[in-house]
């Protein structure tokens, strides 16, 4: 193995986002194609908010392991920008608004109950891989977020036009990430240029950017699995005749 430059570490990963990252799974194509029925979106925005859920949890496991005040006082904006800093407020709140402006309710999208058992799993491996990896490894598993402000955009403005059941409100988490992810990238780019330096280390970096390019398609395979594909799957959400399922 030989030690790759900060431009090449950094040209390798892109390259995995360019080959890897969810903008090019095909129920996001369809997503944002226009593709999709009502209830295949609310099914999306239902699995993505335990995501969007343990996000926070993913970065507090995180904060408590990084060893200096500079970088926890980094770190800790993420947390803010997700729980917000008063109810009501912050990305999982918006993300909320999502859900509430497709029709479910508030108490079922909360309540996982009809979540994909799969959604579950990949989420709960990335709040596992933080928490057991080396910091190197943590700090490079967000690195996804380099390639989300160009899926961001093009959802936004793909749902816009397609759908007549999606409006700027309902799709106001997005807005701000256009901005928080391109920081928070930047500073775990800067942090992963400057800290994986032997081939071991570079080696982790890509590792975790390739599993963590496996969890965001793993969550999007359920769910072509069952949406799109029509395969049984017990106890999730089934659009109407799903008891609880939506707001009154
Ligand atoms: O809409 C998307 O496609 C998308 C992707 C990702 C990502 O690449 O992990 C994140 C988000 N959104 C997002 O909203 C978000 O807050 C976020 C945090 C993280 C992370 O790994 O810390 N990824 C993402």
């Amino acid at each position: 193995m030989t030690v790759l430059s900060p431009d090449a570490l950094e040209a390798r990963l892109r390259e995995i986002g360019a080959e890897r990252y969810h903008n090019r799974h095909p129920f996001h194509r369809a997503l944002h194609d226009g593709a999709l029925n009502r209830m295949q979106v609310q099914a999306w925005a239902l699995n993505r908010y335990y995501y969007q859920a343990s996000i926070p949890v993913k970065d507090a496991t995180l904060l408590a392991r990084l060893p200096t005040a500079e970088l926890r006082r980094e770190w800790r904006r993420r947390l803010e920008d997700h729980d917000g800093d008063a109810p009501g407020t912050g990305g999982i709140a918006r993300w909320l608004k999502l859900t509430d402006g497709l029709g479910l309710s508030r108490r079922y999208v909360e309540s996982l109950e009809g979540m994909l058992p799969a959604t579950g799993f990949a989420v709960e491996a990335y709040v596992h891989f933080v928490g057991e990896r080396s910091v190197l490894a943590a700090i490079a598993s967000s690195l996804t977020e380099l390639f989300s402000p160009t899926i961001i955009s093009e959802r936004v403005s793909g749902m816009l036009r397609h759908y007549n059941f999606i409006s700027e409100e309902t799709l106001a988490y997005f807005a701000p990430r256009l901005t928080q992810a391109p920081r928070d990238s930047d500073f775990a780019l800067a942090y992963v240029r400057a800290n994986a330096r032997t081939p071991e280390q570079q080696k982790e970096v890509i590792d975790a950017l390739l599993f963590k390019c496996n969890v965001l398609w793993s969550m999007l395979d359920a769910l072509q699995h069952v949406y799109m594909e029509g395969h049984p799957a017990p106890g999730a959400f089934r659009g109407d005749g799903t008891p609880g399922a939506f707001s009154a």
